[in-house]
């Protein structure tokens, strides 16, 4: 009898445990939020038991899978992930009305997030909730460092660098031996970032530039996975698992050592530099402030700092990368190219930042590159309050997922959109077109949109462009073989090269230095 209660006893507490479980898997995983079941939500492809859309994330390009999905259903559709809901927007109209009325509700991004740590943690500038943080830190970024005035007045920085790009690709043309652009395009935007942040470039002497662009490089690689991170985060939340968080701590604890280290010697020498015009004075006047706008902490600066040299060292480069691959691969985009810098800028000296904007066939091709090969392809956003878009209703913490890629690929909005010609940027080809309609605006969103895209832009396109330049003015490039292989690295999430470029520069003219 006695046995019989105890076998009872344990079924019962089996089955009670069987109950506890199902009910957390039914509110982790199935029970939709209250807004979803009793709106008109966006269409929505067929879904799977359990995992809903969850499989068309595993894709292994995510971007070309989720653009054939909208051909097929529509470019406004509805996706759960688990019981996580998103919407996915693949044209320009629909993300326009989104921007436009929906501005500050998605200016959250609600990325994963690894407290304490310097790298996508709880200080990072990208990852901040739209606030008095987030609000202080822009207007920071751009009155002292990415605004038009406050690069004109960073000028003067970045012309040591372009020499030097010059001088390091010339000597590899002397001594025959072959470049990975994708190295030394690095070098180039890693040292002019940090000279306009912290005033200084990482030596080269002690291995510190080479830690932080490997560092730089092992973020880049980590951000790529980060896309399924972001589109499963609530239930692993839910579940107390934090993906990747070994790998963001170890990055974080190396940019912390070099970082910090920077700082120190900074704070030291602080009387022989000091101009306040700086970023990294800027910053740390506000740290030391005793009355601020805003009360940042050491780590906002580290945070901040790495979120700069990640944001724009990694897209920068690979975006100089695929140009100069189309480029080459296409002989009369790059003979009119270089005739119009030779008749621009001349044979004698070396392209010029302020030669830019004499230079529209140029700007075009960096545009055209950027539109082919965005290499960040998605803006990742979250609805922080219910909203109506069209006929249809977006509850509350729906992520959104608006696909650059196929935006920037629509055959309904661009001419021949798989081919690179530059032309279609060239002021001339687009007359007529004119009063196009706001909306195309939209068409074209390498950089994001509305308030939180990217305030990296203009610097983006003066280092892609400089760097184009020199390479197109002062060299020819041999490859292996006729044509650049243009396949993307499987399973990224920013769009790269699968092969780096290889190739070996042949002096073409020689430009004395001054
Ligand atoms: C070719 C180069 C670049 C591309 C394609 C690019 C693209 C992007 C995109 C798509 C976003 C997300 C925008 C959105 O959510 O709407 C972004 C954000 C950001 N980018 Fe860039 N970027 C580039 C260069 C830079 C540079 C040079 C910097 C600064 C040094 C920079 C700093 C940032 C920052 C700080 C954010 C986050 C802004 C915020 O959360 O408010 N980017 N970028």
């Amino acid at each position: 009898m006695a046995t019989m209660i105890f076998v009872d006893f344990k079924h019962c507490f089996i089955f009670i445990l069987l109950c506890i479980f199902s009910l957390l898997c039914y509110f982790l995983f199935f029970k939709k939020p209250k807004d979803i079941r009793s709106f008109d939500l966006p269409p929505s492809p067929p879904s799977l038991p359990i995992i809903g859309h969850f499989h068309l994330f595993l894709s292994l390009q995510i971007h070309k899978s989720l653009k054939k999905l909208s051909s097929k259903y529509g470019p406004f559709l509805h996706l759960c992930v688990f019981n996580v809901p998103m919407v996915l927007v693949s044209s320009a109209s629909i993300a326009y009305e989104i921007f436009k009325a929906q501005d500050v509700n998605i200016s959250t991004r609600n990325q994963p997030t690894n407290e304490g740590s310097l790298f996508l943690g709880s200080s990072s500038f990208v990852n901040a909730p739209y606030g008095d943080y987030w609000k202080f830190m822009k207007k920071l970024t751009i009155t002292k460092l990415l605004g038009p005035q406050a690069l004109e007045r960073s000028r003067a920085v970045r012309v040591d660098e372009v020499k030097r790009f010059y001088s390091n690709l010339l000597d590899k043309a002397m001594k025959q031996e072959s470049v990975e652009i994708v190295e030394e395009a690095m070098k180039l935007t890693n040292n002019i970032i940090c000279k306009m942040i912290m005033g200084r470039t990482c030596s080269e002497e002690n291995g510190e530039a080479d830690k932080v662009r490997g560092l730089v490089t092992e973020s880049g690689r980590l951000v790529k996975k980060f896309f399924l991170a972001a589109i499963l985060r609530k239930p692993l939340r839910k579940l107390g698992i934090s993906l990747f968080k070994k790998e963001l701590t170890g990055i974080s604890y190396k940019f912390d050592e070099v970082l910090e280290k920077i700082l120190v010697d900074y704070e030291e020498k602080v009387e022989e530099h000091h101009q306040g015009t700086d970023m990294m004075d800027v910053l740390l006047e506000a740290y030391g402030d005793e009355n601020p706008e805003y009360k940042i902490t050491r780590n906002h600066i580290k945070s901040f700092f790495v979120d700069l040299l990640i944001a724009g060292t990694d897209s920068s480069t690979h975006t100089i990368q695929w140009i100069m691959a189309e480029i080459i691969n296409n002989p009369n985009i790059l003979e009119r190219l270089r005739e119009e810098i030779d008749s621009v800028v001349g044979k004698k000296k070396l392209i010029q930042e302020t030669d830019l904007l004499n230079l529209p066939y140029l700007h075009a091709i960096v545009k055209e590159g950027l539109r082919l090969h965005p290499p960040i392809p998605f803006v990742i956003r979250e609805f922080q309050k219910g909203c109506k878009v069209r006929s249809f209703y977006i509850p509350e913490k729906t992520t959104l997922v608006v696909n650059g890629y196929a935006l920037m690929r629509d055959p309904d909005m661009w001419e021949d959109p798989e081919e690179f010609k530059p032309e279609r940027f060239l002021a001339s080809s687009r007359s007529g077109q004119d009063n196009e309609i706001r909306e195309d605006v939209l068409k074209y969103i390498p950089f994001g949109s509305g308030r939180r895209g990217c305030p990296g832009s203009n610097l983006a396109y003066v280092s892609v462009g400089i760097a184009i330049g020199v390479m197109v003015q002062c060299f020819d490039w041999k490859i292996e073989g006729d044509k650049v292989n243009m396949e993307e690295v499987p399973g990224a999430i920013t769009l790269t090269m699968a092969h780096r470029l290889k190739c070996i520069p042949v002096p073409r003219t020689l430009i004395p230095f001054t």
